[in-house]
């Protein structure tokens, strides 16, 4: 998080990127007003029973027809007592409402803009901790939303109503309170930059314990192996030590500034009452105005006390929020142009003199590669491992940017593509498959959302997996499931969403990688045979393989040479499990 971006008491980033919350800021003005008007009345009412009571008594004139005076008093004071609960069931209701409109706001705003990050950002990315931004760690807006701004609006509109109408009624007392209450800014100002220092360290361990916890639970088969799972258990225990330190230290910040804030209003309060008695008792104040600067002068430094009260409260949501805005402020890459009209499965691609580098790298991934594709053509790329074969299929998914060299389709550059357009064209199976959790139909339907059942068993049964049930529960990251029909699962996928764009006379582009890698002799002939029937149909093709049963089908092969070995610059610290 950099100190530039820092989050203030109402960030406009805030009412940027979630309007709900410029809503709620009205509301809460509107709220904030009224409610500055009703503690005045309250005060004023108060003022008038008790003197009314007092004056009655020491008039000896309790009677039944004196009452009345303060009798109505007593009934107002009652129905603003009842607004002022009105009002703060209102403003609760408000606050509940915006903030979880303003967290679902957020979270999709960070959806799309990470899923057109792409994935070579994610890579650069700490996924656990991301995922626990999206989560858990939005839902610390509730705090800012429901306490923090709502006393903030309070602070800034009850003080200023409090001390006119104390200046009014007495004049000295205004002065002592106007005096008074600029300390406790002062000191919530100091008190939020120790704060936001600690939150800050506190958000970081958080985002250490969930990313290790992630890695440990990922690799747990492997650490169980290799006889690590223990010392892993004990840096588990490290990390979440560290975390539980950190909060530990954020309450004692949290204890420590209330006690400071409560002691200066109380020392304030104390010192407007003082100048009160003396007066009264010398016979300078009447008891109607006493009772009034008595009531009034707390209620005026409450809500800057609850501000500093509510502020722990919200920090966590505070750098969730600047954690948030980090993401949401990444820039996209620079596309000038968004072209999409091109088909890919129809359109001559170019790669010429390409060059692709990751972060964190000197080397690139791959260099100086140049080939053709022609549409309805199936070229396959071999080379040796490493040599940069998926980082070519990354790039005509655009999801890397040539550092050098151009890639074109139909002579237009990759970059000016428009990328939706594009990848609705493109049908991939990656080396690593991913499954979703839900049903190995749910997967198939990835590719192609419209197809019913019968087509999805057809995919299904083109891929050499007609022995799966469609029905079938697929865990996360395809649990469940065996490597072999997960590759199949994700080919029907593939395969699916190449018959949607065959049978609507549109092309499309298939990239495999590796498509029959772990699969047995029958199935991957069933593929070769769905790969060569594709190959008929016009289907551009472009399949990374080391196998020599695949090479015949192609029209082409393409051999992508190794680089020198590339060398890693430190990155990111990171707190792997082998960390
Ligand atoms: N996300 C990444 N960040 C940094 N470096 C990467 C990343 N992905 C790949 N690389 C590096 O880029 C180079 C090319 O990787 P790539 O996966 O494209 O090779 P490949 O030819 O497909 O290898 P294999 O045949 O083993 O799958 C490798 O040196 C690899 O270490």
């Amino acid at each position: 998080m950099s100190a530039a971006s820092t989050v203030r008491p109402l960030d406009p980033r805030l009412l940027r990127y979630a309007r709900a919350s410029a809503v709620y800021v009205g509301l809460t003005a509107g709220f904030g007003a009224v409610t500055a008007g009703l503690v005045i009345a309250q005060a004023t009412l108060l003022a008038d029973v008790i003197s009314g009571v007092f004056d009655g008594a020491s008039g000896g004139r309790a009677g039944a027809g004196e009452t009345t005076g303060y009798g109505w008093a007593l009934a107002l004071l009652g129905l603003v007592v009842t607004a002022r609960a009105g009002l703060a069931w209102g403003q609760e209701v408000a606050a509940q409402r915006s903030s979880a409109a303003v967290k679902a706001s957020l979270r999709q705003r960070i959806t799309e803009h990470v899923a057109e990050l792409g994935p070579s950002w994610l890579g650069t990315e700490r996924r656990a901790a991301l995922t626990t931004l999206v989560t858990s760690g939005l839902d610390a807006l509730d705090g800012y939303f429901a306490r923090y701004l709502p006393q903030l609006v309070l602070a800034t509109i009850v003080p200023a109503a409090v001390v006119v109408c104390l200046f009014t009624a007495d004049p000295l007392s205004a002065v002592i309170v106007a005096l008074t209450l600029p300390l406790i800014p002062v000191f919530m100002v100091l008190v939020g930059l120790a704060t936001r220092a600690q939150t800050r360290r506190r958000w970081r361990a958080l985002a250490v314990l969930a990313h290790h916890f992630a890695d440990v639970v990922a690799g747990l088969p492997t650490l169980k192996l290799f006889g690590r799972a223990k010392a892993q258990a004990r840096a588990l225990r490290e990390v979440s030590d560290e975390h539980r330190r950190e909060s530990l230290a954020t309450l004692r910040i949290a204890f420590l500034s209330a006690l400071v804030l409560e002691l200066l209003a109380t020392l304030s309060v104390a010192l407007v009452a003082v100048g009160i008695g003396l007066r009264l008792v010398e016979g300078e104040l009447d008891l109607r105005t006493a009772v009034l600067v008595l009531v009034l002068a707390p209620e005026a430094y409450l809500p800057l006390r609850m501000v500093g009260t509510h502020f722990h409260a919200s920090a966590d949501g505070l750098a969730a929020a600047e954690e948030a805005f980090r993401v949401l402020e990444t820039p996209l890459p620079d596309r000038p142009a968004s072209e999409s009209s091109i088909d890919p499965g129809k359109v001559r691609l170019t790669v010429r003199d390409l060059e692709v580098r990751y972060p964190d790298r000197d080397a690139p991934a791959l260099a100086g590669l140049t080939m053709t594709v022609q549409p309805g053509e199936t070229v396959a790329v071999t080379g040796p491992s490493g040599a940069g074969k998926s980082t070519l299929l990354a790039g005509l998914l655009g999801f890397v940017t040539p550092a050098s060299g151009q890639l074109l389709a139909g002579g237009c550059d990759l970059d000016r593509v428009d990328p939706v357009a594009w990848r609705a064209g493109v049908a991939w199976v990656p080396q690593r498959p991913y499954l979703l959790a839900g049903t190995v139909a749910g997967n198939v339907r990835l590719g192609d959302p419209e197809a019913d059942r019968s087509q999805v068993t057809a995919a299904l049964a083109r891929a050499g997996a007609a022995d799966l049930d469609p029905d079938r529960p697929v865990g996360e990251r395809g649990a469940g499931l065996s490597a072999g029909q997960v590759r199949r699962v994700a080919l029907a996928r593939a395969l699916a969403r190449v018959e949607r764009r065959l049978a609507t006379g549109r092309g499309c582009l298939l990239l495999l990688d590796e498509p029959t890698a772990g699969l047995d002799p029958g199935t991957e002939e069933q593929v070769r045979a769905e790969l060569a029937r594709l190959r008929t149909c016009g289907v551009t093709t472009v399949v990374v393989t080391h196998r020599p049963t695949l090479l015949p089908l192609a029209d082409r092969v393409v051999e992508v040479p190794l680089r020198p070995t590339p060398t890693s610059r430190p990155g990111r610290p990171f707190a792997g499990a082998l960390a």
